[in-house]
């Protein structure tokens, strides 16, 4: 199975463009969304969690506390170390088993913000950074999370790797920069890898 990795930073797009995948019939796996549903309900990382970051981690619920954690870990580089080192084995794990169920499929795609920063990267075939403008960037996470300042989000970008050094290790680059039309580089790519079927 040829395994696609698509990565880059805060707001770049990687969610639409995965969008654009999955309407050609490719299977998705979203790390970002895996990751909150291991958080929530694998047991022996809820109770490493909370070990580590406090009874605050999780709602009386048993729901994970985003707003806590994130204002506690894009803050201080050790706890985001912490906080990966105990997130993304699990979610490594998840994506395998994933994979399996999904023989039928030419190709299939993993979702990851942090696919160079989590070594998840080893886990891919090649990998698509999408790409755009810090400025872009900013304007459109401050207008798809209200919560978020320009602060939180320049802190989020601080703990990320540079776009510049994604670019440079990733086989294929989506530019989603305002300028050039993204759905003609998405079916070029789909065609290509299509081909290597
Ligand atoms: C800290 C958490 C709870 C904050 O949740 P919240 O809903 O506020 O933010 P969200 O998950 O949408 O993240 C916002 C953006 O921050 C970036 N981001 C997320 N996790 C990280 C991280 N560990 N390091 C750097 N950037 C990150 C991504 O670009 C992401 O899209 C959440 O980000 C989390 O659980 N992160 C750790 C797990 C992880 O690393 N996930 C990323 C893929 S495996
Ligand atoms: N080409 C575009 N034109 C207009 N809006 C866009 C474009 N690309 C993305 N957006 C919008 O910008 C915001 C960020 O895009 P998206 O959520 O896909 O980014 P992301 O890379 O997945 O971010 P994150 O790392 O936070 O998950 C979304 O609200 C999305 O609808």
């Amino acid at each position: 199975m040829l395994k696609i990795g698509i990565t880059g930073g805060i707001g770049v797009g990687k969610t639409v463009v995965c969008r654009m995948f999955a309407i050609l019939g490719v299977p998705v796996y979203d790390a970002d969304t895996r990751a909150k549903w291991v958080m929530r309900y694998d047991e022996a990382l809820k109770q490493e969690l909370t070990d580590a970051f406090g009874p605050e981690t999780y709602t009386q619920e048993g729901e994970l506390n985003r707003t806590y954690l994130a204002k506690t870990a894009f803050h201080d580089p050790q706890k985001l170390a912490l906080l990966n080192s105990l997130v993304h084995p699990h979610v490594g794990n998840d994506f395998e088993h994933w994979v399996e169920a999904q023989s039928s499929a030419p190709y299939v795609i993993k979702e990851a913000a942090l696919m160079y920063e989590s070594e998840s990267w080893r886990q891919m075939d090649e990998i698509i950074v999408v790409s755009a403008p810090l400025e872009v960037r900013i304007k459109r996470v401050l207008q798809r999370d209200p919560h978020r300042t320009q602060h939180d989000i320049e802190a989020i970008i601080g703990k990320q790797l540079k776009e510049e050094d994604k670019k440079a290790r990733a086989q294929h680059i989506i530019y989603n920069d305002d300028q050039q039309l993204v759905i003609p580089q998405v079916l070029k790519l789909h065609e290509l890898f299509i081909s290597k079927k």
